[in-house]
């Protein structure tokens, strides 16, 4: 009998590190965040309680909203010179690419950088929450020689941050769909991007270095590039009948289909696609057009008929966030944006208890040669 590997492949069902911020409960289909699960949370909370949540470890009352609303306005200050830096990146240049960039630039401008103490890291994450979607959005109009844009403080976190993105106001339910989004996209237990910022905190660096890596990790078309990638392929043709045609091509090629497939929800249906789905239903009815959810419904039957696999949460955000206006560059930046509360968790757990990730391989190469 062949003996078995040592090492798993993609770490696949390796429990890597003990956690008190999230869990997966697949065998109870649940997405559990400090003891709540997000489906049920999703009809209670919007994401500034999530902030909340996150990193005062409760969910807050009506008055610990507001200051912490207010807080997020107050803390938006952005050196200058990081426009300046981000006015030179070539044109060609992702936005995650300037998103990286500009984490990394701010490190410079943090005097307490080497404190890895709760409080101020605590403190850091809740200033980058408060900056990063103008940083996002800027940085977006300055590589494409468009004038920047400046906050609307009479607007919640999440209109202001849809009002960036879009220079247009929005709409109630606009506002709540896409403050839906950021809630669903804001943590989800140990994915690549959470990893990788794990262990570079376990060498001690810093919150902007852990950062830094976990967007180079998140902007891979595995992980958060999938949302911009089912946009670019939802918009090759413009029917049901098209789209199914598209994507039978596809998998005639060996070709994977970006948005469906998850390694922990793997052949289940990922719980917070179809809460996005609700909100493609409500954005569509809204609209008088639902050309977009008949083509997304026609591809996920497709897919559960032909490779038995579901969409996940990045399949539906991403018509969503083109409904709302969103350019199709910034969609995975936003992922990051609201990943950014779970990832500072992360990083703040990791350098609370603190252990060195090293681990160890299995050696397939030459054996020991004699010179
Ligand atoms: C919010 C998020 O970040 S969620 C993830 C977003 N990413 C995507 O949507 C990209 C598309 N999906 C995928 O590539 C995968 O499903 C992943 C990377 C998410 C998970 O992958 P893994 O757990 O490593 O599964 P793996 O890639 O080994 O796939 C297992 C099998 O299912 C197939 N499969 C998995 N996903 C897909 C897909 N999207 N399209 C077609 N086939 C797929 C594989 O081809 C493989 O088939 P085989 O056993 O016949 O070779
Ligand atoms: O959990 C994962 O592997 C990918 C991820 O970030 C998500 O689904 O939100």
């Amino acid at each position: 009998m062949p003996a078995e590997p040592l090492s798993k492949a993609g770490l696949q069902d390796v429990i890597a590190l003990d956690t008190a911020i999230s869990y997966l409960d697949t065998d109870r289909e649940q997405i559990l965040i400090k003891g709540f699960d997000l489906i049920e949370l999703t009809q209670h909370i919007g994401y500034v309680e999530m902030i909340h949540l996150l990193f005062e470890h409760q969910l807050p009352n009506t008055e610990q909203v507001k200051s912490l609303e207010q807080r997020l306005k107050d803390q938006c200050d952005i050196p200058t010179s990081l426009w300046t830096i981000l006015q030179e990146l070539p044109q060609e240049t992702h936005p995650m690419d300037a998103q990286r960039t500009a984490l990394s630039v701010l490190a410079g401008f943090d005097q307490s950088l080497h404190d890895c103490s709760v409080q101020a890291n605590t403190h850091r994450a809740y200033r980058l929450l408060a900056t990063l979607p103008m940083i996002t959005a800027n940085s977006y109009y300055l590589l494409n020689g468009k004038p920047t844009i400046v906050t609307d403080s009479s607007l919640s976190y999440s209109a202001n941050f849809l009002y960036l993105l879009t220079g247009r106001v929005p709409s109630k339910l606009e506002e709540r769909i896409f403050d839906l989004s950021l809630l669903l996209y804001s943590e989800h237990e140990l994915p690549n991007s959470t990893f990788t910022a794990r262990v570079i905190a376990s060498t001690l660096s810093d919150m902007y270095g852990a950062l830094t890596g976990a967007v180079a990790s998140l902007k891979g078309p595995l992980h958060g590039g999938a949302n911009e990638e089912v946009m670019k392929l939802l918009l090759k043709v413009n029917t049901p009948e098209a789209f199914e045609e598209l994507l039978q091509e596809k998998l005639r090629q060996k070709e994977k289909i970006m948005g469906f497939g998850h390694r922990v929800y793997a052949k289940k249906m990922d719980p917070r696609a179809l809460i996005m789905k609700r909100a493609l239903i409500d954005l569509s009815d809204q609209r008088g057009d639902d050309q977009f959810l008949r083509m997304c419904e026609a591809g996920e039957n497709l897919m559960e008929r032909e490779k038995g696999l579901f969409p996940n949460l990045d399949y539906y955000a991403a018509p969503v966030y083109y409904m709302l206006g969103i350019p199709i560059d910034l969609f995975t930046p936003i992922f990051f944006c609201s990943r950014t509360v779970g990832l500072c968790a992360h990083i703040i757990e990791q350098h609370q208890n603190n252990r060195l990730f090293r681990p160890r391989v299995q050696y397939k190469g030459t054996p020991y040669q004699f010179i």
